[in-house]
């Protein structure tokens, strides 16, 4: 099994998430430039966090247009696992594998804490090491991390089993705490939260070990 890892220019998660597939699960990896389109011997992709092509416009509006992204929505399309962390969950809602939009937290300002979570795993393939209504903690880095869509949105997201990931103290205004959503298929998942931040005890805990670790179950 191998998996790619997205690498825009501005990422800035791409080699932490490598060092917690390769070094804490033991997953294989591969990068993929953003001008790549060979998806080929892959068996699962992963958006990674930071600030592709600087932030520009809005977090992710640029990369949506990104030659990578065209062949990673054909894998999503196919039942393909697609993992997007922080500016990878921005990216899936900009390119609409993810409905509604991250916008700046309530208050303006960067948020870099560890924050508790509950994890309502449903059909998301990426949280089937997770049980109902599981407290986790993962750590948060981010300047755009306010989740809203329409009300209406919000309910069928809510009735399908979408929200996958609920913030306890909800720290940047998301509309009904959501902190992760997945698509109605369950192979495509959008989180705020770092989990490759928490994979080591000594670097923040272990509590995103089993996402990453989830495919190769
Ligand atoms: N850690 C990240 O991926 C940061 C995401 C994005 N650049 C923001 O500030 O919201």
């Amino acid at each position: 099994m191998t998996i790619g890892i997205v690498v825009f220019p501005g990422s800035n998660c791409d080699r932490d998430v490598r060092w917690a597939l390769e070094g804490c699960v033991g997953l294989p990896t591969r990068f993929l430039w953003h001008e790549e389109r060979d998806l080929s011997g892959l068996d699962a992709v992963v958006i990674p966090g930071g600030f592709s092509y600087g932030d520009y416009l809005r977090c992710g509006a640029i990369a949506r247009f990104a030659p990578v992204l065209e062949s990673v929505r054909l894998f999503a399309e196919a039942g393909g696992a697609v993992l997007g962390i922080c500016n990878g969950f921005q990216v899936l809602t900009e390119m609409g594998l993810l409905p509604g939009a991250l916008t700046r937290n309530a208050r303006l300002h960067f948020l870099c804490e560890p924050t508790p979570l509950s994890v309502n795993p449903g059909n998301c393939r990426w949280l089937k090491g997770y049980s109902e209504a599981e407290a986790i903690v993962l750590p948060i880095a981010h300047g755009e991390g306010r989740y809203q869509c329409e009300s209406e949105q919000l309910a069928e997201l809510e009735a399908n089993g979408q929200v996958v990931l609920r913030y306890a103290c909800n720290p940047n205004g998301s509309v009904g705490d959501v902190a992760g959503l997945t698509n109605t298929g369950g192979n495509v998942l959008g989180l705020m939260p770092h989990p490759e931040r928490a994979c080591d005890p000594l670097t923040g805990g272990l509590d995103g070990l089993r996402l990453l670790a989830s495919l190769s179950n």
